[in-house]
């Protein structure tokens, strides 16, 4: 069984070791490595897993080192990489999740030749939902490849792209949950200032939100002709687009993902 090593037990750390373990992943399986100790305490408690303090005490017989800290912290889990004894006769595989920040910068630190694979996932993957995007990096071969999108299609969909796409997919689907659940809040807010219970505006958003995906995705029409056959001639529907194409929604949707992607190189160069 594949071993697998989390270092940085945060927000999309989690999300991937709970992921895997509701997707049948073995506890025995899975370290992770996390700096804050009350982070670490609740994360053993709620997993039951091995977490520790040291990044090379994780890294140590782990066949598969996921680092999962922010892109400023990256630099940091390197030098405890580069530095740490690990054993020479295994062959370990570096993944990395963290936004903006390119393979080149892991090969460059690490020993000759050690294999890279690029992530952005995103945060429905703690319900087994996830979009993850993997790229490969120099060193990277397909049996690489291969070994990464075995583990995270356990939490939701696996799509390869050239590294040069990464800081735009980072825009659409890494940081895409955020947009939807601002959507979810606004919506709700609105049938609530319509009289609605919150409980009620809540329901029937969050149902609205997953019968329009399933439709999105199981009707084989595109977003566009699913929209349309919303819009009665003179009906409600129309009302309210003709508001939200006034306020420019779709330009700032043009705008919000461009300076993600922007922001993803930006991390990529200075790291903050
Ligand atoms: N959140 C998301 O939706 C997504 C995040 N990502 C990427 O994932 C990475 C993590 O993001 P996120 O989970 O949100 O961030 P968090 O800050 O929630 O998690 C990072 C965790 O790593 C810990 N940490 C920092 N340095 C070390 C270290 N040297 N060894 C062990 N643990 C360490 C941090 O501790 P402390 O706080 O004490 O520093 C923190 O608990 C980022 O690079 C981000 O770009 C990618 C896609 C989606
Ligand atoms: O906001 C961020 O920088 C991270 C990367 C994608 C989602 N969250």
């Amino acid at each position: 069984m594949t071993r697998i090593a989390v270092i940085g037990g945060g927000r999309i750390g989690e999300a991937l070791v709970s992921g895997l373990l509701q997707g049948g992943f073995a506890t025995k399986d899975l370290v992770v490595s996390e700096k804050s100790e009350a982070r670490a305490e609740a994360l053993a408690q709620e997993y039951s897993i091995r977490v520790t303090g040291a990044v090379a005490d994780a890294a140590e017989g782990a066949d598969v080192l996921v680092v999962a800290v922010k892109p400023g912290d990256v630099d940091a889990v390197l030098t405890d990489l580069a530095n740490a004894d690990l054993d020479g006769d295994r062959e370990q595989l570096l993944v990395s999740l963290a936004a903006g920040i390119p393979t080149t910068r892991y090969e460059n630190k690490l020993s000759a030749g050690f294999p890279v694979v690029r992530v952005m996932p995103n945060t429905p993957m703690l319900v087994g939902e996830g979009a993850s995007v993997i790229a490969a990096g120099r060193h990277a071969k397909a049996g690489h490849l291969e070994l990464v999108r075995e583990i995270l299609s356990s939490v939701g969909t696996v799509t390869v792209v050239p590294e040069s796409q990464i800081d735009a997919v980072t825009a659409v689907s890494g940081s895409g949950p955020a947009y939807f659940f601002l959507i979810a809040e606004a919506m709700i807010d609105a049938g609530v200032s319509l009289g609605l219970s919150r409980a009620v505006a809540t329901e029937l958003v969050v149902q609205t939100m997953t019968g329009s995906a399933a439709m999105l995705d199981r009707s084989g029409e595109n977003a566009a002709d699913l929209r349309v056959a919303v819009t009665s001639p003179g009906g409600t529907t129309a009302a309210a687009v003709r508001e939200l194409e006034r306020v420019g929604i779709r330009h700032a949707f043009y705008e919000a993902l461009t300076a993600a992607r922007n922001r993803s190189a930006e991390l990529g160069s200075t790291g903050e």
